[in-house]
């Protein structure tokens, strides 16, 4: 299946389970990044811009490019987007936290507090204007269990939880370059096709960096492993990986099913067969 029509299913799930809660608006913790820009041009195609609403919510570790990107990216969607940084409630949390673990907040428990943060906020709001909020999670993450529990991992529907990071980006490409080709301004702004995917969740963090192996390569492995049905071997090959390593992270895929298990409901397309 190719990229547009891979976007235009996405769009049209998207636009069906809204229909089933009577048409709300959507809100959206737009970050700069790949994932949530997508998302946000997503639901613009699916539902208007009136009734999509962007979050900024910068934390600790967000980066100045990411925060104009996200503010580029709404403002070329034409959505109302507001900012609500995160950096207060998380050093606030950190000052309960301490007395309890006698040690201040670090590591991945630190990481996924201002992941959780950012939850928080878009739930407030949700409960505040009857907005639904739409989970900007992808497959390849999904299988990596590369996102935080009762944090990103919550929402009402995963509009592009079904494809992978790879795929993402061909989307994003497809997208920018149906704009042009209508003599439109592409909705997602440059960098964010260019930069590397980060969480910016702790210093100098790139996904690829944390997970241990390029997005090309893991998504090879996991489509023919678990879309395919392929052996580990043999998909290892294809994806220039050692058998070892290929194995490690299915084995790590298979350890998520808990986390996959309490993800929201994604277009269940065939979109790898
Ligand atoms: N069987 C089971 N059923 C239900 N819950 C179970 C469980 N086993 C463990 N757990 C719970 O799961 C917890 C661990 O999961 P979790 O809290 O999610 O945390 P964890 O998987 O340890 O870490 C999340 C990772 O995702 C990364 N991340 C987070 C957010 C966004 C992004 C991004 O790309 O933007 C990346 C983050 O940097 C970190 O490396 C445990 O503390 C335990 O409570
Ligand atoms: N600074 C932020 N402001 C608003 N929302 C955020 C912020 N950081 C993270 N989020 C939310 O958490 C989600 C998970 O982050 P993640 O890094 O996986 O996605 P992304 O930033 O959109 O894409 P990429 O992984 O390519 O950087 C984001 O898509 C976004 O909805």
């Amino acid at each position: 299946m190719d990229a547009g029509l891979k976007y235009e299913r996405c769009t049209q799930a998207l636009a069906r389970f809204l229909r089933g809660l009577h048409d709300p608006d959507v809100v959206i913790g737009l970050s700069g990044g790949l994932d949530s820009s997508v998302v946000a041009a997503l639901a613009v195609d699916a539902l208007g811009a009136t009734c999509v609403h962007g979050v900024l919510m910068p934390g600790p570790f967000s980066s100045d490019h990411s925060v104009e990107d996200a503010w580029e990216l709404a403002r070329r969607l034409g959505i109302d987007a507001c900012q609500v940084p995160i950096t207060e409630p998380h050093k606030a949390f950190r000052t309960a936290l301490e007395p309890a673990l006698g040690a201040p907040l670090e590591g991945l428990a630190d990481e996924n507090a201002q992941a959780r943060c950012r939850m928080v906020v878009l739930m407030a709001l949700s409960n505040a204007r009857g907005w639904i909020v739409l989970n900007t999670g992808n497959r390849s993450e999904a299988l990596m269990g590369y996102s935080t529990l009762y944090g990103d991992t919550a929402g009402a529907f995963a509009p592009i939880g079904g494809l992978y990071k790879t795929d993402v980006f061909a989307l994003a490409r497809w997208r920018n370059a149906q704009a042009s080709a209508c003599g439109e301004v592409p909705p997602i702004p440059a960098r964010v096709l260019t930069k590397p995917p980060s969480a910016e969740l702790s210093a100098n963090q790139s996904d690829e960096d944390s997970l241990g192996v390029s997005y090309e390569r893991l998504d090879r492995l996991l489509i023919d492993v678990f879309e395919r049905g392929r052996g580990v071997e043999e998909a290892s090959a294809a994806a220039g990986l050692s058998v070892d390593h290929a194995r490690f992270l299915v084995e790590r895929a298979q350890s998520f099913a808990f986390k996959r298990a309490l993800e929201p409901p994604y277009p269940s397309d065939p979109f790898y067969v």
